[in-house]
């Protein structure tokens, strides 16, 4: 029996990069016994609303795009009752959620995995009635994914959005507020705070050291208190760029929940896009929500069932 697959592509993300790889992508589809409905989104959220009103006629959706894209199609699968397999070929800038799954960023290899690749059960996170696949965050990182210029992104790829952070990263006003979790409460002032469940952030791989698992139903925190002065802002960067999260000035912290109440507006990113401003977020891990076709080596990493191979 053929397996019916919708996929939805971004035309515009990642410089166009599909626009020459469609036909490939298809054929190898269809050599591997699926059959393919194409839909091209024309703009914001239309990937959402075309899963939440045809997706659970088919078996797989399969999008390609940026993070921005994924985003939408996760969400669009989380409405659905009866929620198919996802698959995902990268074509955004940074894909982090493609490479803590070591998803190929070579188009054609993406598609092939579609019909080889394991299924991972992969945490989703919601944020107030919003979801996300790998990160909402607020402050001076979370800004720069909409904020660093498209042409620095395509000359500089990943190195483009930590170089914009840098610069930021004194100029952030600090929010003071109270952050509760499993079994604690935090009050105090922070200028960053990134919540994930990824291994990879912004295109570095802060958490690798963490032996993070992407489907234990929790997320990691990463909260970076106000800074004095330039010799705690030097060694906050310090201890990001050795990948020390638990320096002096930064919380790192594991739970199922996190909720973040600030006494004045917030403006927060979703999957590197604009995620609005609130001063209430109350962001809960999604256990094993996703069914997400994965790299047989992602498993070993990302997934807290199998043992190291
Ligand atoms: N045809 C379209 N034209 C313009 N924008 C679109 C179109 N289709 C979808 N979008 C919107 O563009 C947003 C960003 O797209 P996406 O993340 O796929 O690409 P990107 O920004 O190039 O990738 P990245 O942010 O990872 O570099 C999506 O959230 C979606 O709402």
């Amino acid at each position: 029996m053929s397996k019916k697959m919708l996929f939805i592509y971004n035309p515009m993300a990642g410089k166009e990069q599909i626009k020459n790889k469609l036909s490939e992508i298809i054929q190898i589809f269809c050599k591997e016994g699926f059959e393919v409905t194409i839909f091209a989104t024309r703009g914001r959220e239309d990937a959402t609303k075309i899963i939440e009103k045809k997706g659970e006629r088919y078996d797989y959706i399969v999008c390609s795009g940026g993070d921005g894209t994924m985003n939408e199609v996760a969400t669009g699968i989380m409405k659905l009752e009866k929620r198919p397999i996802c698959g995902y070929i990268p074509a955004g800038t940074v894909n982090d959620f493609a490479s803590s799954l070591k998803i190929p960023r070579v188009m054609k290899n993406a598609a092939s995995l579609i019909a080889d690749g394991d299924v991972f059960n992969c945490d989703m996170g919601k944020f107030n009635d919003r979801y996300f696949t790998y990160v909402a965050g607020f402050g001076a990182f979370t800004e720069v994914s909409y904020q660093t210029p498209q042409e620095w992104k395509n000359a500089l790829g990943k190195a483009a959005y930590f170089i914009e952070a840098l610069k930021h990263i004194a100029d952030i006003k600090p929010h003071h507020m109270k952050i509760e979790y499993d079994g604690g409460v935090i009050e105090d002032e922070f200028i960053l705070g990134l919540i994930s469940n990824s291994v990879s952030v912004a295109g570095y791989k802060y958490y690798e050291k963490k032996n993070i698992k992407m489907d234990d139903g929790l997320f990691e925190a990463l909260l970076i208190k106000s800074l004095k002065n330039p010799i705690e802002l030097q060694q906050v960067l310090n201890a990001l760029l050795s990948k020390q999260l638990d320096a002096e000035n930064m919380c790192y912290l594991s739970s199922s929940f996190i909720h973040i109440i600030s006494d004045d507006d917030i403006q927060w990113t979703i999957d590197g896009e604009d995620g609005g401003c609130c001063k209430d977020a109350y962001m809960q891990n999604m256990k094993e929500a996703l069914s997400i076709i994965c790299d047989r080596r992602a498993l070993a990493k990302v997934s807290s069932k199998r043992a190291i191979e």
